[in-house]
């Protein structure tokens, strides 16, 4: 499943200490088109006339993300990076200026992890993040990641870490302790069958084997155990016991993936309109489907995206059934790999990354991608290879956790990741990995099957004809999400009636989301967003687009007159 990239090396530092600049490509080259062309499915248009250039059409603005704005005036429409960036936000990234740094630096989501910290501090991020888009230009979607019920330990009583010695005797209870009376190497776990599930000679991991106990007795609500990987014990760190061997799902397994406290939190979600909501430790489809009717009930039209989280082994038994119901899915690796012998999580990411290309649904990949850049300013040559390989993959989305949470360099660790995909997704343009990807058809009606064949049409040709970019004039995001899955080699303008579609559309790979008021006459609409364009400078004449849309099932083929 690996893959080797034959590319062209440039030398732009992959580590400079100014936010990396993308390499300027050199000229783009028209392939001349004598006059714009129809390719009319089942209406046919008349051919278009566009406004002279520099005349400005008075109609309503055309929104798009400030920095994606910037990055297309700046290297050209085919180096503008294609994968999406998710940062999560903690204690080191939740001031407004900390916020503003990642957006500027290409955060496409921010993700706020309810696992940690209180609703009100999150309500606070969310809020200002929207403010951030509101007064600066930015388009950045939000998504909230619910705790789920895993079993973890407790917040260490706000100590930051507490380090586990090898052959020290520590206690996990589900005993709960006011915080001057908990007793020394003493740990409760938030789980009430802890005690009752585990057996003396179970191995107890701490986040997936950093740290290591075996059970030596039981008294009660009390298990006693010795270390024997000493470590640092982080507070809320995830805990799974094993017994020979294989991983230990008593009850635990009938835990809820959505806790009592996770619809709360999904309450809190709805009320604060957040853009994705990703679910922890799904088990089944059937889960996903209770929270879109939960969600469609409380907020009718409501756009929120559901992400499910494959981070469980039961999660893989139904993966494709996740996977069809849900908006999008992220390969979790740290709670995957606490979960399924590691050597087997690469091959699961590639996997559901496939598996979301072909069923259509955006996928995330998560995960210690810059874990040591926690501490440090650059990243290990391992570490850009993990990235490399999931872009590469061409997942649509890259996922910061503690680095930017909590790491001393989060805005590094996003440069890194925006330099590593500019890089790679140049390298397989080079390739015209384009021709060989068959996608299965996942249209249900003939409709739909024909503007599946519209979008796959439109990239194949936008790639042979070298086009500037392909616009998709789209209502749900579904034609945008359909022309994404092709991956072409240009960018994709989608233009979008509302803001909540607009952030929706930023996780998905290559789309480059506007929010723009257009109508069933789509002349009218492409002189209007011709003008727009070129005001600002985005597009200029002789520019090469191929466009597409949800209100006629048609392919133009236009030069920017
Ligand atoms: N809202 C928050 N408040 C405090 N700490 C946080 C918050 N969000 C994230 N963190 C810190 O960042 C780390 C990485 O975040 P994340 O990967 O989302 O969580 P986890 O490590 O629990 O899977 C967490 O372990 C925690 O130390
Ligand atoms: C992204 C993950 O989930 P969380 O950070 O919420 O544990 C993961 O386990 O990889
Ligand atoms: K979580
Ligand atoms: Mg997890």
């Amino acid at each position: 499943m690996s893959r080797s990239f034959r590319c062209s090396i440039s030398l732009s530092p992959l580590h400079s200490n100014e936010f990396p600049r993308i390499p300027v490509t050199k000229p783009r080259i028209h392939v001349p088109v004598p006059k714009p062309m129809t390719v009319a499915l089942s209406k046919v248009v008349s051919p278009l006339r566009v406004a002279a250039p520099g005349v400005m059409i008075e109609a309503a603005g055309l929104e798009v993300d400030r920095v994606t704005e910037a990055e297309l005036k700046e290297n050209g429409f085919r180096s503008t990076r294609k994968t999406k960036i998710v940062c999560t936000i903690g204690p080191r990234t939740c001031e407004f200026e900390e916020i503003e740094a990642l957006a500027v630096g290409g955060m496409n989501v921010a993700r706020v992890n309810m696992c940690h910290g209180t609703r009100e501090w999150h309500r606070d991020v969310i809020r200002r993040v929207r403010q951030l888009n509101e007064e600066k230009g930015f388009a950045v979607a939000v998504m909230m990641d619910t705790e789920g019920s895993e079993i973890h330990m407790d917040d260490l009583n706000d100590v930051e870490s507490t380090k586990a010695e090898d052959g020290q005797i520590w206690t996990f209870t589900v005993r709960a302790f006011d915080q001057p009376s908990r007793p020394e190497r003493t740990i409760t776990v938030n789980y009430d069958g802890f005690a009752e599930d585990v057996k003396v000679g179970d191995e107890l991991l701490v986040d997936g084997g950093m740290v290591t106990f075996v059970v030596i007795e039981k008294i009660g609500p009390d298990v006693i155990c010795r270390c024997t990987d000493p470590g640092l014990l982080l507070p809320r760190a995830n805990l799974t016991f094993w017994r020979n061997g294989s991983l230990v799902r008593e009850r635990n397994a009938m835990l809820p993936t959505i806790s009592s406290k996770d619809w709360l939190d999904i309450d809190f979600g709805i009320e604060e309109g957040v853009d994705f909501i990703a679910v922890s430790f799904v088990k089944s489809a059937e889960v996903i489907k209770t929270l879109k009717s939960y969600i469609i009930d409380r907020s009718p039209g409501s756009q929120i995206g559901i992400i499910a989280k494959i981070e469980s082994i039961d999660s893989l038994k139904n993966l494709e059934e996740i996977i069809q119901v849900s908006d999008g899915t992220m390969v979790a690796r740290g709670d995957l790999g606490a979960q399924i012998p590691l050597e087997q999580v690469p091959l699961i990411q590639h996997e559901v990354i496939q598996l979301c290309r072909q069923l259509n649904k955006p996928v995330i990949v998560a995960s210690q991608l810059l874990e040591s850049m926690i501490e440090y300013p650059i990243p290990t040559r391992a570490e850009v290879a993990d990235v490399s390989e999931a872009v590469g993959q061409q997942a649509d989305a890259l996922m910061l956790s503690s680095e930017s949470a909590m790491g001393q360099y989060p805005e590094k660790a996003l440069a890194v990741l925006r330099s590593v995909s500019l890089r790679i997704e140049k390298c397989r343009r080079e390739e015209k990995h384009w021709d060989v990807t068959d996608l299965r058809i996942v249209s249900s009606s003939k409709l739909d099957e024909i503007s599946e064949e519209i979008c796959n049409t439109t990239s194949r040709m936008a790639n042979k004809l070298k086009a500037d970019a392909i616009f998709v004039y789209t209502k749900t995001g579904q034609t945008a999400s359909l022309l994404s899955r092709n991956r072409p080699d240009c960018p994709i303008f989608a233009f979008a009636p509302s803001t909540s579609i607009q952030r929706c559309l930023n996780l998905k790979w290559g789309l480059i989301p506007f929010r723009l008021d257009f109508s069933d006459d789509m002349e009218s609409n492409l002189n209007r967003t011709f003008s727009l364009l070129k005001a600002r400078a985005m597009i200029k004449s002789g520019d090469l687009i191929i466009v597409v849309s949800d209100v006629m099932q048609s392919i133009q083929a236009i030069k920017v007159p």
